[in-house]
């Protein structure tokens, strides 16, 4: 029997209420499987508690989490209430460095039950590979001479050893793929240090893997080539935020920025990896019951498929497919059904899945 201890941190917003389907689909998965069990954790850990505490996780928030072998998070954010640098850099842009969870997995592809708003979407199938503890996300900077002659600066940070470890783990996974074909996203035409540095690096890198194909792609066209030809893609590897940028944009191809998933991992697993969605907390439809559970629920998946779980992890995702498939899905992608009632459907589907 394996054992697996989870802190779920639901956070603000929608996030708190898609993790709960997350959390079923866990314990369901365990259920099914049968030589798995989750002990889970909730931690209260979000906007309502910064105003509360004047800060986002306690003191020893971190030390608390490495206690755990994962982390299961919806989202993080309420704007109105706190500004939005301050809540993300002090719980999820905090776990995600102090963890070391430095790749970013997040897979876009034509999901069968989805229309996707592409006239011909050609069945793409993409793994975005994104730099995850630095790059453009970066504390360095600052402001001065408040007024009209106000100069503010912020700087972006690329390490050798923090570009290589990811354009490395992006070989390594396309090695693992049918296609073998690594596009790294560069702006070295406009970016003038470290675009041209992560240029160097991905060839250095590539050289290692000469059964891959490989090239370097500015993200301005790449950008287009996700909406005008995406089945042309297999990894793309990009910085911190290139990766955000093209994921949200990927999530958008999908169908809705509420069924893209997410996996911030370490690989060295020394620490917790953190699985949440792609999607924010969505204050526009906060409330309202009405937030699509399939990125929450997808993103369970890759946490079974992290503890090697692959098996059960596919009749999670065979079932949300299915679902959709059946039209239950929630107004995003078209629909009229709740989050209950897709998150139900997708349970009920998983269950009897796991019979056969
Ligand atoms: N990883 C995280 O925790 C992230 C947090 N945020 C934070 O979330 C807050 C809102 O940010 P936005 O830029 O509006 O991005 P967002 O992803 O929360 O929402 C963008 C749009 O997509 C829709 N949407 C998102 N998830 C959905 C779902 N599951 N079902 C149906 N519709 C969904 C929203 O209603 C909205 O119209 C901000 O505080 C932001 O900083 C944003 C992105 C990621
Ligand atoms: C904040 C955000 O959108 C992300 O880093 O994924
Ligand atoms: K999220
Ligand atoms: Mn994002």
């Amino acid at each position: 029997m394996k054992n697996i201890e989870i802190a779920v941190i639901p956070g603000d917003g929608i996030g708190k209420e898609v993790v709960p389907f997350g959390v079923k689909a866990l314990e369901l998965a365990a259920e099914i499987h049968g030589g798995l069990s989750f002990k889970m954790q909730e931690f209260p850990w979000s906007c309502e508690y910064y105003v509360e505490h004047g800060r986002m996780m306690p003191e020893n928030g971190i030390d608390i989490l490495k206690n755990f072998e994962a982390i299961f998070l919806g989202a993080v954010g309420l704007p109105k209430t706190v500004p939005d640098h301050v809540s993300l850099w002090g719980l999820l842009i905090a776990i995600r460095r102090e963890m070391k969870q430095y790749i970013n997995l997040r897979p876009v592809k034509q999901m069968r039950g989805v229309r996707s708003p592409l006239a011909d979407p050609k069945g793409f199938d993409i793994l975005v590979v994104r730099e995850n503890a630095e790059g453009e996300y970066s504390p360095i900077g600052g402001r001065m001479i408040a007024g009209n002659d106000e100069i503010v600066v912020q700087n972006a940070v690329f390490t050798r050893s923090g570009t290589e470890r990811a354009i490395r783990f992006a070989f390594e996974a396309a090695g693992k793929r049918d296609r073998k074909f690594v596009t790294s996203a560069t702006k070295s035409n406009g970016i003038i240090h470290s675009m041209p540095f992560w240029d160097e690096v991905f060839g250095q890198v590539g050289r290692e893997f000469p059964e891959i194909q490989q090239t370097s792609t500015h993200i301005d066209a790449l950008s287009a080539f996700f909406v005008t030809k995406p089945q042309t893609l297999d990894v793309v590897v990009a910085s911190n935020l290139f990766g955000d940028i093209l994921t949200d944009l990927g999530a958008g191809i999908m169908g809705s920025i509420g069924i893209a998933p997410s996996a911030n991992i370490n690989p060295d697993r020394k620490y917790p990896s953190m699985f949440e969605p792609v999607h924010g907390s969505a204050p526009d439809i906060y409330g309202k019951g009405i937030a699509n559970p399939v990125g929450q629920m997808w993103t369970a998946k890759m946490m079974l498929d992290f503890f090697g779980f692959e098996d059960v992890g596919q009749l999670l995702l065979d079932s949300i497919e299915d679902t959709m498939e059946a039209g239950i899905i929630t107004p995003d992608l078209g629909g009229k059904a709740s989050t209950t009632e897709v998150g139900e459907a997708i349970l009920t589907k998983f269950k009897e899945r796991g019979r056969r």
